[in-house]
């Protein structure tokens, strides 16, 4: 049995994929009436409406029946991952966790393991991440991600578990590397969207795009990341991802700044939170972080798009 903890987009859609081969899974959602509608019609008719849930994917909302010691999915956004296991660290302790969120806490500037590790400390924590939109998971479609484990034996038994004929796991230990792709390439994604909102043209993204991924280098390197991580699906391949599809909220979060339109502020986006964490560390330990401050003026409306790109393009000229 494997349980995902948080009914939301990506939380249903690995629910799915995990059920479609017939492996016994539960979801587990806060809201009593969202469980109740969803095992009624088998569908989440709010996150992904038209996709049907499989036979063996059973809808819970009572936490306390998780069963003890198996792995479970907690799948919610990142600036409320420390209030869900605060309320139910008891049911979620003595276990392998999986975190399924992408992002640094705002207020702490930590990742998902190590508020994983502090909240439930008998737990083995570990990440699953990398390019994938939920409803293209639970379509069927083909996708590959990676799962971050430091506990090497661990991660091969959640490897195996968490592989479907549609989605393929790859494993690493570097659990660093793996969270600071997936949270900081959604702030590139935003400025990528702005660019583009702004109609400020393809090439242009590009550029941001490779001075971004060099931008989450210098961090998550200083950080103790392996730049194999960095290149691989849970940063590059998340980044390219994020910042070239309409799918992305992040993107589209950009977009909307670019055109100086209006964004409906109930949809994660976890770039926005992140941008400010992560740029508050980097002015700590001196690391250059121009897109992500680009990012946080713009969010924060003390830079207009075209004074942000006017800022990044008078820079001192360098070597690549
Ligand atoms: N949607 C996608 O395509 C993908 C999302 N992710 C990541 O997954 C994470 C979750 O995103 P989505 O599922 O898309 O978000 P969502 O906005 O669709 O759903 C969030 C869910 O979290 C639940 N939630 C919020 N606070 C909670 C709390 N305190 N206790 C319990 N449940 C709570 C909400 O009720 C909701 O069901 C994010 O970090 C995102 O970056 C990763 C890959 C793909
Ligand atoms: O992380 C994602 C794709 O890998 C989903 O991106 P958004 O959160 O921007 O929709």
């Amino acid at each position: 049995m494997i349980t995902v903890a948080g009914s939301g987009a990506f939380g249903t859609a690995l629910a799915i994929s995990l059920a479609s081969t017939g492996t016994p899974v539960l979801l587990w959602a806060r809201d009593p009436e969202q469980a109740r509608l969803m095992q009624q019609s088998r569908e989440n008719a709010l996150r992904l409406p038209g996709i049907p849930l499989p036979d063996s994917l059973q809808i819970t909302a009572d936490i306390g029946s998780i069963p003890p010691e198996t792995p479970v999915l907690v799948s919610v956004p990142m600036q409320k991952l420390r209030d869900m296991l605060i309320a139910h660290r008891a049911a979620l302790s003595g276990r392998t966790l999986v975190a399924c969120c992408k992002g640094v806490e705002l207020s702490s500037g930590l990742g998902p393991i190590a508020i994983l590790s502090d909240l439930v400390p008998d737990s083995i924590p570990a990440i699953l991440t990398g390019p994938s939109f939920a409803r293209d998971i639970a379509q069927g479609l083909p996708t590959a991600l990676t799962l971050a484990c430091a506990e090497a034996e661990v991660g091969k038994s959640l490897q195996k578990a968490l592989t479907t004929p549609n989605l393929r796991i790859y494993r690493t230990t570097d659990t660093t590397g793996a969270e600071l792709g997936g949270a900081l390439k959604n702030v590139i994604a935003i400025a990528a969207g702005a660019v583009m909102g702004a109609g400020l043209g393809e090439s242009a993204r590009a550029a941001l795009m490779t001075r971004g991924y060099a931008e989450m280098q210098r961090m998550a390197l200083a950080l103790g990341a392996q730049p194999e991580t960095l290149a691989g699906l849970s940063g590059f391949g998340d980044l390219t991802l994020t910042c070239t599809s309409e799918q992305s909220r992040n993107y589209r979060f950009g977009q909307s700044l670019g055109r100086n339109a209006t964004f409906d502020p109930t949809i994660t986006v976890e770039g926005a939170a992140t941008a400010h964490a992560v740029l508050t560390r980097a002015r700590t330990m001196k690391i250059d972080m121009p897109i992500t401050a680009a990012v946080v003026a713009l969010l924060d409306g003390t830079l207009k798009l075209r004074q942000a790109m006017d800022m990044l393009l008078s820079r001192p000229l360098k070597e690549e």
